[in-house]
């Protein structure tokens, strides 16, 4: 039997039972605040707020992972022929969300506030690709076998979803404040030409609002995996801020209910 504990503590077992146990979802001691909204909606300004809260980890979009890959960068690849390039960067946002979901906490905060997730990736921009005739259906399939599953066999829990709510003009002038070297191939003009933009921007940022408020506000499309709090996004910077005040307990709260 002595031979037997010794197998149990030895590291190759150890290393693969902690493996088990992050695929299998040991429960997290954090609660997951998933902020989600469209592009350009005012989440990375959201997180920076609250990144000066002790209590609140912060975890933005792995962006950078997306523009630069061993030397590649799907996200532009993507923009530009998104036929052919929507199912890498599909994979690789799908594979970085997961990962961002699965990261152990760095700090003793018990609130964890996450930029989107996994399952907007899936419900909101991998159905934008397939729903506007940009994803091939094998790819649309391979994706959501995939999805279905991770999210089947891998324990990802999330305790609230808080949806900065913002209309697509609000969206389309930050956007072009913003001004990110990929998003430049987005025409952002809503131009009159005859044939059809491969990224119109103000019609991208409309289908993407719509697919936001169908998930999130109309609940028809897909299923929540936790509940929703709506805060309205429109306002100016200052406004913004009294905005998230006073949906800071609230927020907390909801985490702990
Ligand atoms: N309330 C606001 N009013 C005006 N500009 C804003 C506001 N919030 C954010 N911005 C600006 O809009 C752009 C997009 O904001 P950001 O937080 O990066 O959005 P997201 O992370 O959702 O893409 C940035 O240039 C940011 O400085
Ligand atoms: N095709 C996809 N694009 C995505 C996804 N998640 C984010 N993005 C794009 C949208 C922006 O150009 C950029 C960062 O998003 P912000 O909302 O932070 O501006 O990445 C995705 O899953 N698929």
């Amino acid at each position: 039997s002595w031979l037997w504990k010794v197998r149990i503590c030895s590291d190759e077992t150890l290393n693969c039972f902690a493996f088990r146990l992050k695929i299998c979802g040991g429960h997290p001691d954090f609660r997951l605040v998933c902020i989600e909204g469209n592009i350009a909606s005012g989440k990375t300004t959201f997180l920076e707020y609250f990144s000066k809260t002790s209590n609140i980890e912060v975890l933005t979009e792995p962006v950078s992972k997306w523009r630069d890959v061993q030397g590649h960068n799907p996200l532009s690849l993507m923009y530009q022929d998104p036929e052919r390039w929507g199912m890498t960067l599909q994979t690789y946002v799908q594979l970085t969300m997961l990962d961002r979901h699965l990261t152990p906490m760095v700090s003793s905060a018990s609130v964890r506030m996450m930029e989107r997730s996994i399952f907007s990736a899936k419900y909101i921009f991998v159905e934008n690709l397939s729903r506007s005739g940009k994803m091939p259906a094998v790819d649309y399939a391979i994706l959501s076998e995939w999805f279905d599953w991770i999210t089947t066999n891998i324990s990802i829990p999330v305790d609230l979803i808080v949806y900065l709510q913002t209309s697509p003009q609000t969206c389309h002038d930050r956007l072009k404040q913003r001004c990110r070297e990929e998003e430049k191939v987005i025409p952002l003009v809503r131009r009159k030409v005859p044939r059809l933009d491969t990224f119109t921007a103000f019609k991208y940022l409309d289908s993407i609002h719509q697919l936001h408020e169908d998930w999130l506000i109309k609940q028809t499309s897909f299923p929540l995996p936790a509940p929703v709090l709506v805060i309205p996004a429109d306002h100016d910077r200052q406004e913004m801020q009294n905005q998230y005040e006073e949906n800071r307990d609230k927020i907390i709260a909801a985490c702990f209910t």
